[in-house]
Formats: C-alpha cells, structure tokens, sequence
C-alpha cells in the first residue's frame, strides 16, 4: 500500500475515508495498491489522479515501512508535490483539508499513519521539503 503526503505552502494534504464503515471519518494520504507490473511511484500519481484529480510529482519516502493488517502488507509514504495550478478534489474522500505542522493532531489518523505523521512534523515545520 503506497500513500502520497502531498505538501504545499507548508502544509500536507489530509483526506477523511468516507468507506468502509470500520474506516470512514478517519484520516489518510491518499494513495492505495500498488497493482501488478505498476511501480510504486506510477500507483501514486494513477491514485492521486483517481481520488484527487491531480498530477503530483513524487519525491523521497517519508518514514518506516509501516505493518499493516495483520502483517500481510506494508504502508509506505512518498513526499509529493502538485503539478501546475491543480487543485484537489474529494473525488472519493469524504473531506480533504491542508494541515499545518501545529494541526496534524487536529484530526484522528488511521492507525498505521501514526508514525507516518509523526516523521512528517519536522520535515513540515522545517519548511524543507
Ligand atoms: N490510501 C491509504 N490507505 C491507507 C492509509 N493508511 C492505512 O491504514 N490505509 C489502509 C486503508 C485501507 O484498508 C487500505 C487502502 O485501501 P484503498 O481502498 O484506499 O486502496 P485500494 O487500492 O485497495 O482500493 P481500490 O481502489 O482497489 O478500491 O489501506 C493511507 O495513508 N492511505
């Protein structure tokens, strides 16, 4: 599972799950399966364009390599940046919202995002990514 922790203008991209039920209204970078043959980067620009409505341009991995579901998978988190005047759109999230550094605990994360989010709070707040 790849996710992209878009940044702009010193802020990330936090996306509200609107499904399945165990997961809705909790928070997440968007992003999903990586599909056969697909390398990681290409799942995140084919999610973010799904979800979002977006090109973005990936950058270097953010954090660990998180377990998730029982150990059957991994998250892995790239930074991103948007290409060009692109805006995005909560195709498929229930709500999107920019967070600054002071604001990432300001909504309840998907367990798994946790250390993500956590590795993310100097690198925001550094203004360097
Ligand atoms: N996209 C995303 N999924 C996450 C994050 N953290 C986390 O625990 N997950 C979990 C939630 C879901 O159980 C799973 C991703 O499922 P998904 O529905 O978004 O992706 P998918 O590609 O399997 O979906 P689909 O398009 O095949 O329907 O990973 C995260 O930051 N981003």
């Amino acid at each position: 599972m790849v996710g992209a922790a878009i940044i702009a203008a010193g802020r990330v991209l936090g996306c509200a799950r609107s499904s399945p039920p165990e997961t809705a209204g909790r928070w997440e970078f968007p992003g999903g399966k990586v599909e056969p043959g697909e390398s990681e980067v290409a799942a995140l620009i084919r999610e973010c364009a799904e979800e979002l409505g977006v090109r973005v341009e990936v950058g270097d991995r953010l954090g660990r390599d998180v377990p998730m579901g029982h150990g059957r998978s991994v998250l892995r988190v790239y930074l991103a940046r948007l290409v060009g005047d692109d805006q995005p759109q909560p195709l498929e999230h229930a709500e999107l919202r920019w967070l600054r550094p002071e604001e990432l605990d300001s909504v309840p994360w998907l367990p798994a995002d946790v250390p993500i989010v956590a590795a993310l709070r100097p690198v925001l707040a550094a203004g360097t990514a």
